[in-house]
Parts: C-alpha cells; structure tokens; sequence
C-alpha cells in the first residue's frame, strides 16, 4: 500500500489509566476512502485508540499522522476542524434545540450585520440531510426524531466539517434493520467521495458487508490486519480477535423441563397519552423450570415494555394478572418484583443497569444487600468477595472489584449488571437483549451462563432483536408485533422465515 493511500496513521500508541494499560505501542493505518474495521475482544482497546484519533484523549504516548504530517488533537472540535469525526455510540444531540441548530452549535453562520442566518443554515442544513437520506426539515426538534434519524443527523454534522475520516463506535446497536441499511448506504456514497470510515462493531455478519480491511486488536496490542475484507472468513475474523479458534460454539442442551414457574394471564399496558391504545395488549404465557423462553419482535413491538410491566415497572397502568409457582402476586414495585425471585436485566445497562461513579463490588451487591449485611452493618468483606466470585465466574476485565464502573468497557459493564442480578439468586430471571456490545467470545460465555441457570432450574426470559441468537439459546420463543403476541414456536419448529413472518404481521 502506498503512502498517498494512507490518511491517518497512529504510531506506537500507548496509553495507560491507573492501573491499566488500554493500549500498548499500538500501530494502525486508516486507508483513504475505505471502511477500516478495528475488531477485539471487549476491553481490547479499540474505543481508546478510537478516542485518540478523535481528540477526546489528548494525552499519549507516540504518534498521530495525518496526511503524513505529525498532529495533536487537543479536544474533539480541534479533531473535527481537521476533518476526523466520530459519532458515538450514545449520540450528543440537544434534544430541545432543531437539527440545523445542533449542526451549526457553536460555528452558527452570521450575516452582515451580525445576527444569526437562519435562512442560509437550514438550507446548508437542508442539503447535508438529502446527503445522509434524512427527509425531515432542517428545523424539526431532535426530541422527535428516531434514534436512527439522529444518527443521520450526527453524520450530516461531521460532512459540515468536511470530515476525512469519520469514526463510528457500534453505529447500529440501537438502530432498526430499515435504519442500517440507509447507514450502510451512506456508508458507501462517503465512500465514493474518498471519504474513509473507521468502525467498530461486535456484530460479525454485519462487518463482512461493509469492510474493506480489518485490523485486530487484543489485550491493547496490534496483532494484524485482513487487508482484503472479501478473502476473509468469519473463522479468520474470530482468530484474529481472540488468537484462537472458538471450538466451544454455544448449542442448548435440551434439558427436561420442570413445573410451571411464571404465568401471564392477560397482561395489558395502556398508553400514558391515550388509554385505548396499547404498548403491551393482552398478553399471555407461561414459562417452566429450566426453559428459556425467547421473546422476539422488531423496534417497538412492545418487548421492552412487557419486560418493565411484569417487573412492576408501570403497576400503576397494568392490567391482567401474574402467578408464580402457581400463586397469584401482586408486583407494585421492582422491590415486589425482587422478593418474589424476579430479576431484569435491563437494556440500557448505562442507564438502567448501573451506577457507574460506583466501584463494581458495589454495583454487583447493590440489589442483594441483605446477603451483606450483618447486624445493620454492611460487611465490606463480604460486599467485596461477592464481587471477587463474579468477577471470576464471567471473566470481567478489570484491575479490581474497586475499579470504578464506568471505567470498564462496555460489555464489562454489561457484565456486572448480569453479576448483580446474579447476585439476587432469581427464580425467574429477565435478559433484554444480554449480548449487545458484547464480543463473540463473551457472547458465548454468556449464552452457556444462561444454559447454566436453566439447570439450576430458573425460568429465563430473554428479548432478543438478534435471530440466530435467539434461535440458538432458546427451548421456545415467542413472537410480539404491535404490542401483541404473534406468534409461538417450539425450537425445532422455529426458522428465521417462520419469525420473521410473525413479526411483521
Ligand atoms: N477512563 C478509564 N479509566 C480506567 N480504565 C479505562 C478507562 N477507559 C478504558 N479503560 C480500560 O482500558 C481497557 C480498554 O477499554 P476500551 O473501552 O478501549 O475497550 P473496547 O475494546 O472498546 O471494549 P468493548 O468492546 O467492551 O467496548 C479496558 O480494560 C478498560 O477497563
């Protein structure tokens, strides 16, 4: 490859938090007009080195090239006036404020007499979202825009700075199937405009659309690249980020099941804005001892929110009724949810998952205290080993059990919310969507954690938008589409099109 090809280039970076080093003398290329995909385990390094090239972390040790020429980013804005953006896997939007506004924040366009040109920022704005496929109007409010729309809006922000390299850190994890295929779409025409895109993603089917090259890293070291991303196999692609083969690929055992532990009989949840209208309708189920039961179902069919109404989230609204080991309860609260054997793990582990200026022994005893607690006092040692078993048990990458939250990577933190609800000794356990931003090998960790669960006979619940996934774990799985349920299929009656089907219906 020669030089010219090449836009951007980390030499021997090295960056070291307190107690880790996130990146050791790593060496990378970003090539002109193509898609880099940086691919590694959880905790590899790969949002770090990301965060360097963008100017959030000023401070390293080594070496950014861009164009051959040596640069020091001193924050994201200096990154983006020399063309390098990222868009983040939690977008920074302004919610109360219009598209063209959020574009334009702090480098509004004024006219000559100083006051901010509205008319020429909406049609500059108007012109970037032809460019990212997004048909709304420049000043439509960004509260009201979907989360894959945002996206848009995010990447249109970047093509104002005439960005060169845009980064983006697992852009379809909250995104509709229809949403990726626009981004992939705008993936390729930034292409064609020499535009070089560096992405991260765990979700290996999904790479080999769009990669050009991928580039490995493991335990904050370089350990190659697959230059022609078409020659390469997903066995090469998991080789590469794990340094081995994965031999032990997740199958369910098919286990015997027990008695009937949960039943839903009717389990309605109006709309706050308009009581005729539902966002879960009318549900039914039942799940055993030792099942796990998959709900499936696209953006908005209501997955979500069935979870939270049987967690006692919306008590408030709920109508129907829950039994469990054959007896009727009544669940006002997630504290009724807890002492009657329930635990959820939620979706958005940042938000609902975890305190994450906490330290992770905290985190992980935080919903079992009483198992802590001696005499009135918590027991730190207790509080400590509890973390110390969990942090062994699901191999979390961290210095220590005291490392605070928020300093792990993402699927470590999604590791210590599984850790916490562990930690309640559920009967009935809620998974929603468990292995997002997770990396193959912990996926498949966690898949045999579930089975694990299943024979200690707890009834699993998992949502998952992923079909092989949901199709691999489960011993049936039931549909939802618009709030209601679809369709119930048994595993070996279950196929992608037979779900599929269901779900849109
Ligand atoms: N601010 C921080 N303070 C301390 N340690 C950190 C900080 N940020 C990252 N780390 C550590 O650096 C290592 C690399 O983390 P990084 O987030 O770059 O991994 P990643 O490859 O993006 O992982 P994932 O796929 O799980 O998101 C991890 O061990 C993480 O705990």
């Amino acid at each position: 490859m020669e030089e010219d090809n090449i836009i951007l280039q980390a030499v021997n970076i090295t960056k070291k938090f307190a107690g880790v080093t996130a990146l050791d003398n790593v060496s990378i290329n970003v090539h002109k007009g193509k898609v880099n995909v940086i691919v590694g385990e959880n905790g590899a390094g790969k949002s770090t080195l990301m965060k360097i090239l963008s100017g959030v972390y000023p401070e390293y040790d080594g070496t950014l090239l861009l164009q051959g020429e040596p640069v020091n980013f001193s924050n994201p804005k200096d990154a983006m006036s020399k063309g390098i953006a990222i868009i983040h896997q939690e977008l920074n939007l302004i919610p109360y404020l219009s598209i063209s506004a959020n574009i334009f924040l702090g480098r509004e366009i004024v006219d000559p007499l100083g006051l901010l040109d509205f008319k020429k920022m909406n049609a500059i704005t108007k012109r970037l979202l032809e460019r990212v496929e997004c048909n709304v109007p420049a000043t439509t409010l960004v509260s009201s825009l979907r989360v894959g729309q945002q996206q848009q809006v995010e990447i249109a922000k970047a093509l104002l700075e005439d960005a060169k390299v845009v980064i983006m850190d697992e852009p379809t994890s909250a995104i509709t199937d229809a949403e990726v295929e626009v981004l992939f779409r705008i993936i390729a025409s930034l292409k064609k405009q020499q535009v070089s895109i560096v992405y991260i993603s765990h979700k290996l089917d999904e790479l080999f659309l769009i990669a050009d090259r991928f580039v490995g890293l493991r335990d904050g070291k370089m350990v190659g690249t697959i230059e022609n991303a078409e020659q390469g196999t997903k066995d090469d692609l998991i080789r590469l980020m794990v340094g081995r083969d994965i031999t032990n690929l997740y199958i369910k055992d098919t286990l015997p099941l027990g008695d009937e532990i949960f039943k839903v009989e009717n389990v309605s949840l109006p709309k706050p804005s308009n009581a005729s209208q539902f966002l879960v309708n009318n549900v039914s189920f039942s799940l055993r001892k030792g099942e796990v039961l998959g709900v499936f179902g696209l953006m908005g069919a209501g997955r979500t929110e069935l979870l939270e109404t049987l967690f006692g989230l919306h008590s408030e609204r709920m109508s129907g009724s829950i039994f469990i080991d054959g007896r009727k309860v009544d669940i006002r609260s997630v504290k009724d949810a807890v002492a009657n054997g329930m635990g959820l793990v939620p979706e958005d582990r940042k938000k609902d998952g975890l305190v994450l200026s906490m330290p992770i022994y905290k985190n992980v005893s935080m919903a079992s205290l009483d198992q802590v607690i001696d005499n009135g006092f918590l027991n730190n040692r207790a509080e400590n080993g509890l973390a110390k078993q969990y942090i062994a048990d699901l191999k979390i990458k961290t210095p220590s059990q005291n490392e605070r939250s928020k300093n792990l990577s993402g699927g470590n933190q999604q590791k210590v919310v599984l850790s916490k609800w562990l930690a309640t000794t559920p009967k009935i356990l809620f998974l929603d969507e468990p292995t997002r931003g997770i990396d193959v090998n912990a996926k498949n960790e966690i898949y045999h954690w579930i089975n694990t669960l299943a024979k200690r006979g707890l009834g699993v619940l998992v949502v998952s938008s992923e079909l092989p996934e949901i199709m691999a774990i489960c011993d049936r799985i039931i549909v939802m589409g618009k709030s209601r349920i679809t369709g119930e299929f048994t595993k070996n009656e279950a196929t992608e099109d037979i779900i599929m089907n269901a779900a849109i219906l």
